[in-house]
C-alpha cells in the first residue's frame, strides 16, 4: 500500500463513454455545447471534432503522423474557445448543466485511495477547470488528488483569454509536459503503479515515474472496439470493453489495500 500510486486519465476513462444511448461529452464537448458559446463557435468546434477525432482514433496511422495533427486540432479548438469570452464565474453552472457523468463505481475507487493514502494522479489532455468542477461537485476531490491538464488562463475580469502551456494533446502525455512539476520526484518510493486510460497515448502517463518496480495497465476499450482489440490487447494488461463501471478497478484495489 505504501509502494502504491494511481495514474489516470480522465475523459472517457474516469468519465463515462456512453449514457442513455448517447455519447457523453468529453471535457472540451462541455464547454463547446454549452450556452455561452454562440452557435457559430459550436459548429466551428463541431467541424473540428469530427475531422480531428477519426484521425485520433485511427488505428492505421502511427503516433508520428497524429501528433502534429493532434496539436492543430487542439490549437485550433483552444483559439475558438478564447474568443467566447467564457467566463470564470460561470464554470460550475455548465458543469452542472452539462451531461457528463462519472464511471459506476467512481466513489468506491476515490474513497479507498483517499482512506488508504494512496496517490491518485489525473493526468488529461482534456480542460483542467472543467474535470476539476465535476470531481468537485461529486465530492471526490481529495487531498490525495493531484491533476496535470490544460489549465484556461483568465484576465482580472475573470475572462478566458487563451489557455496555459504546455499543451497536453492524446500523444504526449509523458514527461515532456510534465518538466518542472516534480510530481513523480516526490513519489519515488511509490514504484507500484496502476495506470488507467483509454487510448494509445495514455500508455505513456508513467514515464516519468524514477523507478517503476511494477505496472498495472488497465485499458478502457469504448470506441471502434474490432478495429483497435488487437492492439489495445497487446499494449494493456486488462482490457475492457463497453465497460461503464470501475468495478475491475475497485476489486484489484480492495484486494491491494485490504490484504496490505
Ligand atoms: N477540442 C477537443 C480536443 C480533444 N477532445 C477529446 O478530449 C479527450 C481528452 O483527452 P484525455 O487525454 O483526457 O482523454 C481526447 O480523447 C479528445 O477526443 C475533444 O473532445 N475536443
Amino acid at each position: 500500500m505504501n509502494k502504491l500510486q494511481v495514474i489516470s486519465d480522465f475523459d472517457m476513462t474516469l468519465s463515462r463513454f456512453g449514457c442513455n444511448g448517447r455519447r457523453c461529452p468529453t471535457s472540451h464537448n462541455i464547454l463547446d455545447n454549452s450556452r455561452v458559446i454562440s452557435e457559430d463557435g459550436k459548429k466551428k468546434l463541431k467541424d473540428l471534432l469530427h475531422h480531428y477525432y477519426p484521425i485520433e482514433i485511427d488505428p492505421n496511422r502511427t503516433l508520428e503522423e497524429k501528433r502534429p495533427l493532434m496539436v492543430e486540432w487542439w490549437t485550433r479548438a483552444h483559439e475558438l474557445l478564447s474568443q467566447q469570452k467564457i467566463q470564470k464565474g460561470d464554470i460550475a453552472q455548465i458543469v452542472r448543466e452539462s451531461e457528463v457523468m462519472l464511471r459506476d463505481g467512481f466513489n468506491e475507487m476515490f474513497d479507498q485511495l483517499h482512506k488508504y493514502n494512496v496517490p491518485l494522479f489525473i493526468f488529461s489532455a482534456g480542460v483542467g477547470d472543467i474535470l476539476e468542477e465535476i470531481i468537485r461537485q461529486a465530492n471526490v476531490f481529495y487531498s490525495n488528488v493531484n491533476v496535470v491538464s490544460n489549465y484556461m488562463d483568465f484576465d482580472d475580469n475573470g475572462v478566458l483569454r487563451r489557455f496555459k502551456g504546455p499543451l497536453i494533446h492524446t500523444y504526449n502525455k509523458n514527461n515532456s509536459v510534465l518538466q518542472g512539476t516534480e510530481y513523480f520526484q516526490q513519489l519515488s518510493t511509490r514504484t507500484s503503479i496502476i495506470l488507467l486510460g483509454d487510448s494509445m497515448g495514455d500508455l505513456t502517463m508513467a514515464d516519468g515515474v524514477p523507478s517503476v518496480e511494477n505496472i498495472l495497465k488497465i485499458g478502457f476499450l469504448n470506441d471502434k472496439v474490432e478495429e483497435r482489440r488487437g492492439k489495445y490487447l497487446d499494449a494493456y494488461d486488462i482490457v475492457l470493453e463497453s465497460d461503464e463501471t470501475l468495478d475491475v478497478v475497485n476489486g484489484i484495489l480492495r484486494y491491494i489495500l485490504i490484504k496490505t
